[in-house]
């Protein structure tokens, strides 16, 4: 794992030390509307003399225009070169204050201490950074990895249920791209496990050894996103309807049902597999209602997932619980033909 990820309660007894060996010349925290009441008093000791950032929670503000309004207050704080960003929030705030720091006057330092459970096991691991653009997921971005990343658990306290299952979501991506062990045990323990830090580690651990030998995603980092041709394409869709917004895990945990639907149609996976993730996956998510026109549309956003390559969708998909095959060529057909399996589960 990288030495720059602190795991565990006194994880962010490392952070004085890196502010004070990097001598930054500024600190600005990033929070949003409940970070800032539930997270902020945890950092606070923490940190030197700072001045924060606050945003709009939510996936339909990570937006240009909240960047823009970023970037206007890191001009207003006169931010130079040598000032550091600290990220407090979920995958949102992660994603997009590591955006903003890292294109602000070419970039500036930024630090990410992920307050939900997805950010914790996944999306503030590995230098992702970015917003969504006219309703597309992430399709604005660069790679950065942040100064050091600080995990401690203890922020999960305040974190709604719904919140936790679709950071669960991750978790169990993680394990059936690379754990079978993992997913056949820990699948009775569920939610009701008392060992986060435990499962942080784990999954933080199975994600570094793929960003470690993949940083760019040329190749074997497509694991990674397994359940996202798929589940973007269904949290796009349904970013976009009134009413009906998923969280990222939920839409990811229909996208890992529909791709683990397809590799058993390849025969990649026996149906005693997909029954497995199937069943277990339903003791979690709830179904989402999705009518044959919604399927129409959904399965053409896939046309513009990021691991395409002209007009071919790659695919991740599974051959067997706990490994996983990249660059699979599948049709939008299939992915229709997917989402009624799953309407019909
Ligand atoms: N960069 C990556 O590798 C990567 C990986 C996975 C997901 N993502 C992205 O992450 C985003 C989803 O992240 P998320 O699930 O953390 O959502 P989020 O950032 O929207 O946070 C979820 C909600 O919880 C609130 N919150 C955060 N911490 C809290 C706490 N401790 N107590 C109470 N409330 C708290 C937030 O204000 C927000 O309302 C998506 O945009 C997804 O695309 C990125
Ligand atoms: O880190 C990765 O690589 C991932 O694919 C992790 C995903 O869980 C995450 O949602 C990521 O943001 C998706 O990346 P994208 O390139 O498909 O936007
Ligand atoms: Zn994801």
């Amino acid at each position: 794992m990288t030495e720059s990820i602190h795991i565990g309660k006194d994880a962010l007894q490392q952070l004085p030390e890196l502010l004070k060996n990097r001598a930054f010349s500024k600190v600005v925290v990033l929070v949003d509307e409940n970070t800032l009441p539930h997270c902020y008093s945890i950092l606070k000791p923490y940190l030197p003399a700072h001045d924060l950032i606050q945003i709009k929670s939510g996936e339909e503000h990570k937006t240009l225009q909240t960047c823009e309004y970023i970037w206007q207050r890191m001009t207003e704080l006169n931010l130079d070169r040598w000032s550091v960003l600290v990220n407090l929030g979920g995958g949102v705030i992660g994603d997009m204050g590591g955006f903003c720091a890292a294109v602000f006057k070419r970039g500036i330092f930024f630090v990410q201490v992920p307050t939900t459970l997805l950010a914790q096991v996944d999306a503030s691991v590995g230098g992702k950074t970015g917003i969504d653009f006219h309703g597309l997921k992430n399709h604005i971005g660069v790679y950065q990895e942040p100064q050091a990343v600080f995990i401690n658990p203890a922020f999960l306290q305040t974190l709604p249920q719904r919140e936790l299952k679709s950071g669960y979501a991750e978790i169990i991506k993680h394990w059936l791209i690379a754990d079978k062990e993992a997913f056949l045990e820990q699948r009775h323990i569920g939610l009701f496990t008392e060992d986060w830090e435990g499962l942080i580690r784990h999954s933080v651990s199975i994600k570094s050894r793929v960003v470690e030998q993949d940083p760019l995603e040329g190749g074997l980092r497509k694991i990674l996103n397994f359940g996202h041709t798929v589940g973007h394409a269904v949290e796009s869709f349904l970013l976009e309807q009134p009413g009906r917004a998923l969280l990222h895990g939920e839409a990811v945990a229909v996208g890992m049902l529909c791709e683990a639907w397809i590799s058993r149609k390849r025969e990649l996976l026996s149906s005693e597999e997909l029954d497995k993730i199937e069943t277990f996956l339903a003791t979690i998510y709830e179904k989402v209602p999705l009518t044959e026109q919604d399927i129409q549309h959904i399965a053409q956003l896939a046309l513009q997932d990021k691991k395409n390559t002209r007009s071919t969708i790659n695919c991740t998909l599974l051959q067997g619980i706990g490994k996983a095959v990249y660059d699979q060529p599948i049709t939008v057909q299939e992915i229709v033909e997917s989402l009624r399996y799953y309407t019909l589960l």
